[in-house]
C-alpha cells in the first residue's frame, strides 16, 4: 500500500498543479488495504467532498493499474486528524483563484466576507499563469484576443464593457485573466477583482444576511476592473442582478473598466432582466469559437512543451483530429497521455495514446455519427429525419440538410462519398457544396454562426 500511494503521489504531482497537490493529494493518507479495497483518509469534510468529486476516479484509475486488478478505492474522514484540528483548519489551504470549475478556489472564495479588502495581485483573485503569452490564437478567438488586447492597453475607453461568449472550456476564462495580468504590469495598483458569477451570487446572500449591502457596494462601485465570469448564472436571481446593475452603472459611469464572460450571446440569455441585457450589449460582443484542427495542434504542442514533452507532430494531429469540443479537452488529454507515457515508462507514440485515451475516444466515436448529427439537426429544425435522406428541395428542407452534412464533414471521420452515401446516396460534390456553402455563410452571417455552435454544442454532449 505505501508503495502504491508513493507512485501514485508522485504520478499526481506531475499532473496537477503545485497548489492542486499541496491543497488536496498531500493531506491524504492511506490507511489500509485489504482484498481489494482500499481506503484512504482525508482530514476534513471539506477535503473529503473535493477529493471525491474530483480526484477519485484519477486515484482509482491508478489503483487499478497498479494492482492490475479491480480495486475499490474509498475516501474516509480520518477521525484522529478531524479531533486534533482546530474548525479554522477545515477550510483548504491558498492555492491561486481557479480558472475553471474543475479548480481548487482560494479559503476566500469560501468565505465571501474576505472581499472587503484592499484587491493588490493577491486579492484581485487574478491567475498569473494566463496570460496573453500562454493564449495560442488561431481562427477561433482571434477576434476575441484583439478586442482582449484592445481592452488591456486602453481600459474603461475603447469597449466598455467587453463582452466574451462561447461554450465551455474555449478560453474565456484565460483571456480575462490575461487582460488582468496585463493591466497589473501597466498599473500595479490598479483595482482588480476577478470573481466567478456564482461567487457573486454568494456574496450578494451574505450582504443580504449580514445587512452589509452599503459595504459591498462600496468594494465593487470602488473597482478599476471587474471580471466577472458566467455570468448566466445570474439567471433568476433577481437580487444579484439588481445589485450588478448598480455597480455597473456606478463602474461604466466612472469609465472603468468592465470585462464579462458568458456561454451565450447577451440576448440568448434566459432569467436575465432585459435592461441589464441591453448594457452587456453596449460595448462590444464578441464569440470564441471552438478551436479549428490547426489551432487544437498548435495548443497541444505549446501545453506538452509547456510540460517538457515533446510531441511529435502525428500525435499532435492524431489527438487533435479526435479530439475536437475544446481545449480543456485537450489538456486532459495530454495529462492523460503524460501519466500513462509515465506510469507505464512507454514513448509517446500513437498507440500508446490510443490506449491512453480508449474511454474518451469511445466517447467521442460513439456521440458523434452522421446518424446521430441528421436526428439532432433534425430536430433543432423541427424537421423529420426522413428528410435528410429525400429529394425534396424546398429551401426549409435542403439548408438543415446542407447544415447536416456540414457538421458531419466538421465532426466524423467519413470523406465526402460517404457522407452523400449517408445523406440518400447524393454524389459528393453535393456535399462539397453545402460545406462550401455553410462554411462561407458562418463566417458571414452571425446568427448562422450561433446555430451552429449550439448543434456544435448539443452534438459533443
Ligand atoms: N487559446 C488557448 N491557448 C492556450 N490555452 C487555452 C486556450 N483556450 C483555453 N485554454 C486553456 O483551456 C482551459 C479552459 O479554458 P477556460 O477556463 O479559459 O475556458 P472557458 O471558456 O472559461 O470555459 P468555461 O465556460 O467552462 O468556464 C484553461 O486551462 C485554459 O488555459
Amino acid at each position: 500500500m505505501e508503495n502504491f500511494w508513493q507512485a501514485c503521489s508522485a504520478q499526481l504531482e506531475q499532473e496537477l498543479t503545485p497548489q492542486q497537490f499541496s491543497a488536496w493529494i498531500k493531506p491524504l493518507t492511506p490507511l489500509d488495504y485489504s482484498e481489494g479495497k482500499l481506503r484512504i483518509t482525508a482530514p476534513n469534510r471539506f477535503k473529503l467532498d473535493w477529493v471525491k468529486t474530483q480526484f477519485a476516479s484519477r486515484i482509482t484509475e491508478l489503483a487499478i493499474q497498479f494492482w492490475d486488478d479491480q480495486i475499490d478505492v474509498q475516501f474516509i474522514l480520518d477521525p484522529r486528524l478531524n479531533v486534533a484540528r482546530k474548525p479554522s483548519h477545515d477550510l483548504p489551504a491558498t492555492v491561486d483563484i481557479g480558472t475553471s470549475p474543475d479548480e481548487v478556489r482560494s479559503p476566500e472564495e469560501v468565505r465571501p466576507t474576505t472581499i472587503i479588502e484592499t484587491p493588490k495581485r493577491d486579492q484581485s483573485r487574478i491567475n498569473n499563469a494566463l496570460t496573453f503569452d500562454s493564449f495560442v490564437t488561431g481562427k477561433a478567438n482571434q477576434l476575441a484576443r484583439a478586442a482582449a488586447i484592445q481592452v488591456a492597453n486602453n481600459p474603461g475607453v475603447s469597449y466598455n464593457p467587453l463582452f466574451l461568449y462561447g461554450g465551455v472550456g474555449l478560453g474565456k476564462t484565460h483571456l480575462i485573466h490575461a487582460i488582468g495580468n496585463q493591466i497589473l504590469i501597466d498599473n500595479p495598483n490598479a483595482k482588480i477583482r476577478y470573481i466567478h458569477a456564482e461567487q457573486y451570487v454568494r456574496d450578494v446572500v451574505t450582504a443580504y444576511q449580514r445587512k452589509g449591502f452599503d459595504e459591498f457596494k462600496r468594494y465593487y462601485h470602488s473597482l478599476d476592473l471587474l471580471l466577472i465570469d458566467d455570468i448566466q448564472f445570474f439567471a433568476g436571481k433577481n437580487r444579484t442582478q439588481e445589485e450588478f446593475f448598480y455597480a455597473f452603472e456606478a463602474l461604466i459611469a466612472a469609465k472603468k473598466q468592465i470585462i464579462i464572460t458568458s456561454d451565450t450571446y447577451p440576448k440568448q440569455i434566459t432569467g436575465m432582466d432585459d435592461r441589464l441585457i441591453s448594457r452587456f450589449d453596449s460595448g462590444l460582443t464578441v464569440a470564441i469559437e471552438p478551436p479549428e484542427l490547426e489551432m487544437r495542434v498548435a495548443i497541444l504542442l505549446k501545453k506538452a512543451k509547456q510540460e517538457g514533452v515533446v510531441f511529435s507532430d502525428d500525435v499532435a494531429f492524431f489527438v487533435a483530429k479526435h479530439l475536437r469540443s475544446n481545449v480543456r479537452e485537450l489538456e486532459g488529454a495530454l495529462r492523460k497521455i503524460l501519466a500513462y507515457s509515465r506510469f507505464h515508462g512507454k514513448d509517446i507514440t500513437i498507440d500508446v495514446v490510443k490506449e491512453a485515451l480508449k474511454d474518451l475516444l469511445s466517447v467521442q466515436n460513439r456521440q458523434i455519427s452522421v446518424e446521430n448529427i441528421q436526428k439532432t439537426v433534425a430536430d433543432f429544425f423541427n424537421m423529420k429525419v426522413a428528410d435528410m435522406y429525400s429529394k425534396r428541395r424546398p429551401a426549409n428542407i435542403a439548408r438543415p440538410r446542407q447544415i447536416a452534412m456540414y457538421l458531419a464533414k466538421e465532426l466524423t471521420q467519413k470523406s465526402l462519398p460517404e457522407i452523400g452515401e449517408l445523406f440518400g446516396g447524393r454524389d459528393h460534390t453535393t456535399v462539397l457544396h453545402a460545406v462550401r456553402k455553410i462554411t462561407a455563410d458562418r463566417s458571414k452571417n452571425p446568427e448562422c454562426n450561433h446555430e451552429l455552435h449550439v448543434l456544435e454544442q448539443t452534438l459533443k454532449g
